[in-house]
């Protein structure tokens, strides 16, 4: 006997409720997905608001500490070829000198002035302070200061002499403060600027054989985050560079104490030429763009750690927010490879030593 009275069989009402259970997880997929793409097409219509507007280095005073050799020299090039005035800073004045000539060439128009100041920027805030003040005398007030005098020297924490470690972090980190603090009122007062700090992919990772360098450029991102939250309200913008191993000066004279280790391990990202890391950091600077990596290597290391730091566009925080648990999953492979080069090497002298003893 056929069901009497009630609407439809039993079949086709299971068939109803299912199709219903199919239907409404679509829906609801497809409103949050609507709610996504309003979100962010908001967030780029606001996006300008918080981010900066570029600086025109036209015309602009640039000061570079570290200015007379490796990256520091092809910073001063690259802003000269966009019509800057610059101040290079260092120590050794033949250098100095050399570098000035360097820099001269890469000239855009015949205005262009090139300075330099010999000063040790890591030892005594005052005397910074004095030759900031005549550079600015003769050039006008800083519109952009590059942080890029630093060193390095790489061993194992024992075989580093005790009082290095104190070097590096007067010459890295005191030598990154002083300068910067004695822009920072006028910067303030204009209501412009550009604050460059040169840390390292090493600032971003500790590695065998940089227990002194590391920390000394870990620091640098510490005083760049704290520094920005204070100067944002003011138009001044803070830039981190974070570097791999570029070919400098800088890097040879490393090279000659650098434990295999660390050359291993270095070489996962390579070596770049410092014109190029020169280019990038510029670009993100006068962009206002608070990190600035090199290659991608840096740019996975950069969305990894980059914390609580401050976001420069939309862009980047939609991209960091995505890639975060894919970077780590990466990252742990990256350290299983770096432990293995550790114990390897480690296997490998244990043996030649007992190669020795026989
Ligand atoms: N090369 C690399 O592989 C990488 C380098 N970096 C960082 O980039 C920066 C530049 O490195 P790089 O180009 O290799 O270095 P270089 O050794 O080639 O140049 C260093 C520059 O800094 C100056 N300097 C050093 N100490 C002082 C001081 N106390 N006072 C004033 N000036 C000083 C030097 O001149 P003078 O000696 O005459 O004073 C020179 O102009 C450093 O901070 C470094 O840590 C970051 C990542 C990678
Ligand atoms: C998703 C995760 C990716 C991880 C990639 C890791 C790559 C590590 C390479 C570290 C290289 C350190 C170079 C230091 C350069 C330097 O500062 C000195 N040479 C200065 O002279």
């Amino acid at each position: 006997m056929p069901a009497e009275g009630g609407s439809g069989s039993p079949i086709s009402d299971g068939l109803f409720v299912q199709s219903w259970w199919l239907v409404l997880p679509v829906i609801m997929l497809l409103v949050a997905a609507a709610f996504i793409v309003a979100f962010v097409l908001l967030l780029y219509m606001i996006s300008p608001l918080i981010s900066p507007k570029a600086l025109k280095l036209n015309g602009a005073h640039v000061v570079v500490t570290g200015g007379s050799s490796g990256i520091g020299k092809c910073i001063a090039m690259e802003c000269y070829r966009q019509g800057a005035f610059i101040t290079l800073v260092a120590r050794d004045e033949e250098k100095l000198l050399h570098a000035k000539k360097e820099v001269e060439k890469c000239a855009i128009n015949n205005k262009q002035v090139v300075l330099c100041i010999s000063v040790d920027v890591s030892s005594d805030y005052s005397q910074v302070e004095n030759v900031i003040k005549q550079a600015q005398e003769k050039l006008g007030p800083v519109d952009m200061l590059v942080n890029c005098a630093g060193t390095s020297i790489s061993g194992k924490f024992e075989d580093v002499q005790v009082d290095r470690f104190k070097r590096l972090m007067e010459v890295n980190y005191l030598g990154s403060v002083y300068p910067t603090r004695a822009v920072i009122t006028t910067m303030k007062e204009r209501r412009m600027g550009r604050i460059i700090f040169v840390s390292s992919q090493a600032g971003q990772i500790g590695l065998f054989g940089y227990t002194p360098y590391s920390p000394s450029k870990f620091a640098l991102r510490g005083l760049a985050e704290s520094l920005q939250m204070e100067i944002k309200p003011y138009n001044i913008y803070v830039t981190v560079a974070f570097p791999p191993d570029t070919d400098t000066p800088g890097l040879a004279e490393e090279n000659k104490t650098k434990p295999l280790e660390t050359r291993l391990i270095s070489e996962t990202a390579g070596v770049c030429q410092p014109q190029h890391v020169a280019k990038i950091v510029v670009r993100d600077a006068v962009q206002g763009n608070f990190l600035s990596s090199v290659g991608p290597d840096g740019y996975m290391l950069s969305a990894l750690t980059c914390g609580m730091s401050p976001v420069t566009s939309i862009t980047e925080g939609l991209q960091q927010i995505v890639t975060m648990g894919l970077f780590r999953t990466i990252a742990l492979f990256y350290l299983g490879s770096f432990d293995s080069i550790v114990r390897r090497c480690m296997i490998q002298r244990e043996q030649r030593a007992a190669d020795k003893h026989e």
